[in-house]
């Protein structure tokens, strides 16, 4: 599990080192260096097209990639290749800067031609007179011409972004604001005409991201890597500014595991994580033990969306598939899975809605999901409803809520879903709104709902009380017509697996929405090898990826 800490616990966590003398710029700065030096250097090595020199940062979309985390691959590289290579430094007024200073010393000892631009008249004084001392030029905050920094960054190799780190509060001011958003123009410019344009390592963080809430609140320069110290931050991981992070990789500068967060608020799962959260069927188990999933989803209109959800949940290996539906709908799910029953019984989850419009015009579906609700919110009787289950709630189901939800109800909108829940609680918000702040909606829709919150993207978020998963693993192709559908059916398999546990410890909701991202997204990247995927596939990827998660 990745654990974001925010900027109160870092500084928490530096202060007795600091108190002590450790000297943590000066690991950070080395950290730094190293870093700059062996990316330029297999950069230098690899011989960079202007396409090579934008792929770290642009998915195939074009949109800045998700900010996954993989190590930097170092070996074998030449320290030497560097030698003659120009590095910028963007730096701002604090530690940040500081830390971009004595790394730009290292590089200029190194044979690198460096150019610090100061944007304020008092920097980190000791850095400065470092890179003074290596033969690093230095343009001070009175000399500085936007246009100058422009032409000196797109002719760089290099660019550490020292602008402002964890210090950081709101947009960036003048005259940083000004530069990154001529950089940001410059850098759109380059892409278009496929000039070349620099390899941009952020030091700490993308400067002028909301470092622990995600947002991006002004211009930012888009990483190609972000060398964060001691513990990733939320920013880092959250949904807008993880999109202009690049590769995110932690420096370890000495801050020690034991000194951070008691109670992270900001988390990523990883493999090992969704592995223990899935139940794996031994002997004494039967099919009802293994867990019933309920779907409620398709319609004459929109028959697949019941068929996918199927598909999900029967590839994720659900004990048994009860879906309920006209015989439209019925009659396909079984010509694709003769396994799924269509009779009604008693379920250890619902997923709800997928292919259900909220126009009415289906009433027997509607009234399938009315009922399947009041099992989900306890206000029917037991005797009734077979017993309070854990729920999808996803597509048109979400419209149909009435009462508010218990936490092992996921609501599972898109952004533009959530607009329609938000607007629908009284909120004037619409897609865009969400998609510029995803995580502070999400938020706000987990506090007006009651229910765990998985709200679909890029990076996906999933909001449990007090704790939010932002998981980077889907391919942009898991864009597609009914890869949510699938998603809906994979976790309703989840659910019904870990129904008791999941009612006995409602918190574990949130814990089992992102297994099932996780699983999603690698079952996307799987199924797609680089190129299209439909939903289908994704499904149909299932098995290996629960297969390969379990075996490592
Ligand atoms: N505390 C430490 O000893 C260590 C800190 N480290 C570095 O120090 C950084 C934190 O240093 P600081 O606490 O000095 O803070 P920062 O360097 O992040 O920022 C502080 C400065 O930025 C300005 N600033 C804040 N928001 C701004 C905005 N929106 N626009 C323009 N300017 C803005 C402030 O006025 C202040 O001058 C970390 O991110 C990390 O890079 C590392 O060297 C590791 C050790
Ligand atoms: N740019 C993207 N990169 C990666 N995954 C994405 C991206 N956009 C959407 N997704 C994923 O694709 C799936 C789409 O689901 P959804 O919007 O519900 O489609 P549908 O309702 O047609 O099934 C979700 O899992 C979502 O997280
Ligand atoms: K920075």
């Amino acid at each position: 599990m990745i654990e974001a800490w925010t900027a109160d616990e870092i500084r928490a966590a530096e202060k007795p080192l600091l108190d002590a003398g450790t000297p943590l710029m000066d690991r950070a700065a080395r950290a730094l260096a190293r870093t700059a030096l062996a990316d330029v250097a297999r950069r230098r090595s690899a011989g960079s097209s202007p396409r090579l020199r934008l792929a770290g940062a642009l998915g195939s979309d074009g949109v800045p990639g998700p900010g996954r985390v993989r190590p930097p691959r170092r070996h074998g590289v030449s320290r030497n290749a560097a030698h003659g290579a120009r590095a910028v430094l963007l730096v701002g007024a604090g530690n940040n800067g500081g830390d971009a200073l004595f790394a730009g010393a290292h590089l200029a000892r190194s044979g690198m031609r460096v150019t610090a631009f100061l944007v304020a008249s008092a920097v980190h004084a000791e850095g400065l007179a470092a890179l003074e001392a290596a033969g690093g030029e230095v343009i001070a905050r009175s000399e500085l011409r936007v246009p100058v920094v422009v032409e000196q960054v797109a002719a760089a190799d290099v660019v550490l972004d020292g602008l402002v780190g964890v210090g950081s509060r709101g947009a960036l001011r003048p005259p940083s604001g000004g530069i990154v958003r001529a950089l940001v123009e410059s850098r759109a410019a380059a892409e278009a005409t496929g000039a070349p344009w620099p390899w941009v390592i952020a030091v700490d963080v993308p400067s002028g991201i909301g470092v622990d809430d995600g947002s991006v609140p002004g211009p930012v320069l888009p990483a190609d890597r972000t060398l964060t110290f001691g513990a990733h931050k939320p920013g880092l991981l959250l949904p807008p500014a993880a999109h202009v992070a690049g590769v995110v990789e932690v420096a370890d500068v000495g801050l020690g595991a034991a000194q951070g967060p008691q109670v992270p608020g900001t988390l990523r799962m990883e493999e090992a994580d969704a592995a223990a959260v899935l139940r794996v069927p031994g002997v004494r188990d039967h099919k009802y033990t293994r867990g019933v999933v309920g779907v409620v989803a398709g319609t004459e209109k929109y028959p697949g969306a019941g068929v996918l959800v199927a598909a999900g949940a029967v590839r994720s290996g659900a004990g048994m598939v009860r879906a309920l539906g006209p015989t439209t709908v019925t009659d396909r799910i079984l010509t694709r899975h003769p396994e799924v029953v269509t009779a009604g019984g008693r379920v250890q989850s619902w997923v709800l809605g997928p292919g259900i419009p909220s126009d009415g015009s289906d009433a027997g579906q509607d009234r399938r999901v009315y009922g399947a609700l009041a099992a989900v919110t306890g206000v029917l009787d037991a005797e009734v409803t077979g017993g309070v289950v854990p729920a999808v709630i996803d597509a048109g189901a979400m419209a149909m809520l009435e009462h508010r939800l218990p936490e092992i109800a996921v609501l599972t909108p898109h952004a533009g879903e959530l607009a329609e829940l938000m607007r629908g609680l009284g909120h004037e918000v619409d897609r865009a709104d969400i998609e510029a702040e995803p995580v502070r909606w999400a938020r706000a829709a987990q506090r007006a709902t009651g229910a765990t919150v998985l709200l679909k993207g890029a990076v996906t978020v999933i909001v449990g009380s007090g704790v939010t998963f932002a998981q980077a693993e889907a391919p942009a192709w898991l864009a597609t017509a009914g890869a949510g559908d699938v998603l809906a059916g994979l976790l309703g398999t989840l659910l019904a697996a870990r129904a008791d546990d999941v009612l006995a410890d409602p918190s574990l909701t949130s814990r089992v929405a992102a297994a099932a991202v996780v699983l999603h997204g690698r079952a996307g990247a799987l199924a797609s090898g680089g190129g299209p995927v439909s939903a289908t596939d994704v499904a149909d990827a299932l098995p290996r990826v629960i297969a390969d998660v379990l075996a490592r």
